[in-house]
């Protein structure tokens, strides 16, 4: 007898089966009451929604953008995966379109007048950090994007004295020492391994060593600038437009957050071995040291008293501000020169000149200022791929932005670079890398100044310009002298990702040599 059958089948007289539920509760209608909650809870959301679509059009009005919002997420999956298309679809609609992401209602501004109307006009508008940045930097981070008005203008006056000529003649030798050590490592890699490797990572890390070792000098031991560079990668990826809410453990704003906390360790220590050195009565050899320098000058009228740790928050905004856009500029700069041989080859007729044949004479600032060749290269690397493709600003109040739109208060306002450096009026066959167009004092280029949006414009234009684009011309000097590279180019070569700001889909693949006589 198959016992094992039997046991498995119940018959209907015994205990109810597992599988039986009740019918008669199952054909039960529900009960009047809950079927108004019901009723009630239905009308509830559809008025929301209703409501939702009703708001933003009465916001939108006119202006190009989708003529509905998709409920309550709106735009949301086009800000976790940005792409240029996507971008380049949204600033061709119009000068001004719409957009909505969670029920922000965004206004995208793609032409030059718009944009600089935004970046201009800080009685209407301020910047806005993404919800990430803000918690990354520290809430209570008095950094100069956070500050408006007067004493804005007054803390980047105090901020002035860590850009004059003087300091940057100081960080000049700092930066070359760093640049040579990394490219000669580029090198030692490349003669071991025969193939392309993408420099992404290694430009990037290149970039904060330089920026550590500019801010703090030797105050900052080489392992904690490792260790700072390990962990940066967490803040870039936590700088998307829309986070998760909350930094629970594991979130990208939580590894961002443990990140911000070991660089701002380093960055405190630092400071605080710079005031002992000043005290001490040492030379300034870096940008703290220069600060604290001129804090102490009678000369100098601002507020004196800096604790360390304030002193760090600058530091990290600084780094925050400037190593995804630095390494952005860096790695494309590597990319344009390797892609045009014949730019490349006037870049090295420069450095010959200017160095006379001698390659390993330090570098000083007085060398740099006559590398006019290379720093229009720069400055053309940086319009064709402008590292920053737009900054977030809010609308304080009702803006007019034009004569039949009104910005509606509380708005994100995005002032967008990439048609102003992209203006084929501006900058004919405004796709080509050309560095020549910088170097015709009356060519259109250099007689539209304010087309020229990769480092903002208005009150909080970037307080680091000249040393950003020094940095990536003594940089690209530095390796055209050293090194050959070769592209390896492959179909992603020429897309960008935008990973807070664009970097070359393939991470740019370099195939390195050393060039003999340097
Ligand atoms: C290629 C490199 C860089 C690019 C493309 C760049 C671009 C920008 C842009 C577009 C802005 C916003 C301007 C505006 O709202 O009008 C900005 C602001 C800023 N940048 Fe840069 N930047 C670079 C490097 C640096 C460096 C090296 C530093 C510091 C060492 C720096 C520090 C800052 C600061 C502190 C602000 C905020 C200024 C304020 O709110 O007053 N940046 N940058």
């Amino acid at each position: 007898m198959d016992r094992s059958a039997s046991a498995s089948m119940p018959s209907s007289t015994a205990s109810p089966p597992l599988y039986s539920f009740p019918i008669a509760s199952f054909l039960n209608l529900p009960k009047a009451k809950e079927l108004s909650a019901l009723y009630t809870s239905a009308a509830i959301i559809i008025s929301l929604l209703v409501l939702e679509q009703a708001v933003y059009r009465y916001k939108k009005r006119h202006l190009p953008g989708a003529a509905w919002t998709i409920p309550l997420i709106g735009k949301f999956a086009d800000s976790v995966a940005p792409s240029m298309e996507a971008y380049k679809r949204q600033w061709d609609a119009g000068a001004l379109s719409a957009v909505s992401v969670f029920n922000i209602f965004i206004v995208m501004a793609s032409s030059n007048e718009y944009a600089r109307k935004i970046l201009n006009s800080p009685t209407y508008a301020e910047p806005c950090l993404v919800h990430s940045a803000k918690k990354v930097l520290r809430p209570d981070n008095w950094c100069v994007v956070f500050l408006t008005g007067k004493v804005h203008v007054d803390y980047r006056r105090g901020l002035n004295a860590l850009f004059t000529r003087k300091a940057l003649g100081i960080y000049v030798p700092i930066q070359e020492a760093v640049c040579r050590k990394h490219l000669t490592r580029w090198l030692a890699a490349a003669g071991k391994n025969s193939s392309s490797q993408p420099i992404m990572m290694i430009a990037r890390h290149l970039n904060m060593e330089t920026s550590l070792a500019v801010f703090c000098g030797s105050h900052i031991p080489e392992h904690a600038a490792q260790d700072i560079n390990d962990k940066y990668w967490a803040i870039t990826q936590s700088l998307e437009l829309v986070n998760f809410p909350f930094a629970f453990p594991g979130t990208k704003v939580y590894k961002a957050v443990q990140a911000r906390k070991v660089a701002l360790h380093w960055l405190e220590l630092a400071a605080h071995k710079s005031k002992i050195a000043m005290a001490n009565g040492g030379e300034p050899e870096c940008m703290l040291d220069e600060w604290v320098r001129s804090l102490a000058d009678p000369a100098y009228k601002g507020r004196k008293e800096f604790s360390d740790l304030e002193m760090a928050m600058v530091l990290f905004s600084f780094l925050f501000a400037s190593q995804d856009a630095m390494s952005s500029g860096l790695i494309y700069g590597f990319q344009h020169l390797a892609d045009h041989p014949e730019v490349l080859s006037k870049v090295r007729e420069e450095q010959e000149r200017i160095r006379q044949g001698n390659y390993l004479k330090p570098l000083t600032l007085e060398m740099i200022d006559q590398m006019t060749y290379l720093y229009a290269v720069v400055k053309e690397s940086m319009r064709t791929k402008p590292p920053v493709l737009m900054v977030p600003y809010k609308a304080t109040r009702a803006f007019p932005i034009s004569d039949d739109y009104t910005v509606p208060a509380n708005s994100m306002v995005i002032p967008s670079f990439y048609n102003s450096l992209h203006d084929p009026e501006v900058y004919p066959n405004p796709e080509e890398f050309i560095p020549e167009r910088w170097l015709d004092p009356n060519g259109s280029a250099n007689a539209n100044p304010k087309n020229y949006l990769v480092f903002g414009s208005g009150p909080h234009r970037c307080i680091g310009l000249e040393y950003a684009q020094m940095n990536i011309v003594l940089t690209l000097a530095t390796a055209a002298v050293m090194m050959n590279f070769e592209h390896d180019v492959t179909p992603q070569s020429h897309l960008s990702d935008i990973i807070a700001t664009i970097f070359p889909k393939d991470g740019c693949r370099l195939k390195l040599t050393p060039r003999t006589y340097a």
